[in-house]
């Protein structure tokens, strides 16, 4: 059996036998810098950073400072087993892809690429409700459909019919973005996608959606983009119109963005399947608690129950590592998988996915671990 971490040695022979160094930095917090020099100020503008002055996003780096791993020795294993089963989904690792709209801002092919790269490992996608590509066009065995909860009924039940269609397994209803947050350098540009016309696909190719508009969209295209801007913004919703969904997706459901205990035990009650502790990488709410210092206590309350999965600022194996340990029982990867995108397509992704399960499987053989089920609260301290 091969580990992931051997993909550490190819990029070592890779470089002593051929002389090749990889193109794409294998440190992955530094992805950013190296995709800045490919994409255009509008792109980087919308994707790198953060709701207001950017202290979400700091403090999730901050969280996984404060939290140290402690390696333990000799008990590991040759050959790590990292495989795991979530919420009915076999994953190699885990690991998945976290929702992300519109990625043909990142790179022509979009969602296609990061799907198809997913899938080459084995790796379960996520695909956004604001992608650039529909629903039915995503190739990947092993698919969850991320849901924007449309203000229309309608809209929203043709979109669960669909996914459910196209053989994805699990919804995962993103609760954090009723609207979205003061994003100051967007703002100063003027530039939001879906007012282009970016990042609608899964509406533009709606039949639903489609007949509430007075016009073919290609005839006016403007007021179908008007239209959805009308759907988009949902603050009003309630535990309550989680009702609708249990009624109309017979697989699982998560909840992302839950950072409350309490909204966490309200999950809980409302028969949800999982959560995913996440504060959307720090893009909505300036000022919320780091995602990881949200996760002991709901992972403590709910995870019995619940599958608690986890996002935001999970740049390296040990990120993972700290947040496997502190309770999730999967992480989601977000922005380096989009810098990836935006460096060299379906490759560039698959260099990302590569990089980051190799890392992770070389934390787990250094702290002498045989696989990251091993990982608890002894695993680590806050320092
Ligand atoms: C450009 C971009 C677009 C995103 N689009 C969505 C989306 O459509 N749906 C969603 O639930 N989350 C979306 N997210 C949030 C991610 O799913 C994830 O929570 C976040 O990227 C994690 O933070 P990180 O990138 O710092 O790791 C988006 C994030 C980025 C960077
Ligand atoms: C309308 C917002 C959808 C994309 C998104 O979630 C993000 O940019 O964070």
């Amino acid at each position: 059996m091969a580990n992931f971490g051997d993909y550490q040695l190819q990029i070592y022979l890779q470089g002593m036998l051929q002389g090749t160094t990889p193109e794409i930095t294998t440190d992955l917090a530094r992805l950013e810098s190296q995709a800045a020099g490919k994409l255009s100020a509008e792109a980087m503008g919308y994707i790198v950073p953060s709701a207001g002055s950017g202290a979400t996003a700091r403090a999730n780096q901050a969280a996984f400072e404060r939290w140290r791993l402690v390696p333990r020795m000799l008990r590991g294993s040759t050959e790590r087993d990292l495989s795991c089963t979530i919420l009915g989904t076999a994953m190699p690792a885990p690991v998945l892809v976290a929702p992300i709209g519109v990625q043909t801002l990142a790179h022509p092919d979009g969602e296609l690429a990061t799907a198809r790269a997913a899938d080459a490992l084995g790796l379960t996608y996520t695909h956004s409700t604001q992608a650039s590509h529909a629903i039915e066009e995503i190739e990947a065995r092993n698919k969850w459909f991320q849901l924007y909860y449309p203000t229309d009924p309608d809209v929203c039940l043709s979109f669960l019919q669909r996914a459910k269609a196209a053989g994805y397994a699990v919804l995962v209803v993103t609760l954090d973005t009723g609207t979205i947050g003061w994003r100051p350098a967007d703002l100063d540009r003027g530039f939001l996608p879906f007012l282009k016309g970016e990042g609608l696909a899964n509406y533009f190719s709606d039949p639903v959606f489609q007949s509430k508009l007075a016009k073919p969209i290609a005839e006016d295209p403007g007021a179908a983009v008007m239209q959805w801007a009308q759907m988009f913004p949902h603050v009003g919703l309630h535990w309550d119109d989680l009702s609708f969904l249990r009624d109309n997706w017979d697989g699982p459901i998560v909840l992302k963005g839950i950072l409350h205990v309490e909204d966490a035990k309200l999950a809980a009650e409302h028969g949800v399947d999982g959560v995913i502790v996440s504060n959307h990488g720090g893009r909505q709410v300036d000022g919320a608690i780091a995602a990881l210092d949200a996760l002991p206590p709901i992972a403590e309350a709910v995870g019995e129950q619940l599958t608690v999965l986890f996002d935001s600022g999970v740049r390296t194996g040990a990120d993972a590592a700290k947040a496997l340990a502190l309770g999730a029982k999967a992480v989601l990867l977000g922005r380096p998988l989009l810098y990836g995108l935006a460096l060299a397509g379906q490759p560039g992704v698959d260099h990302v996915l590569r990089c980051f399960l190799a890392d992770l499987d070389l934390t787990l053989a250094l702290t002498s671990h045989a696989n990251h089920r091993e990982l608890n609260r002894d695993s680590v301290v806050r320092g």
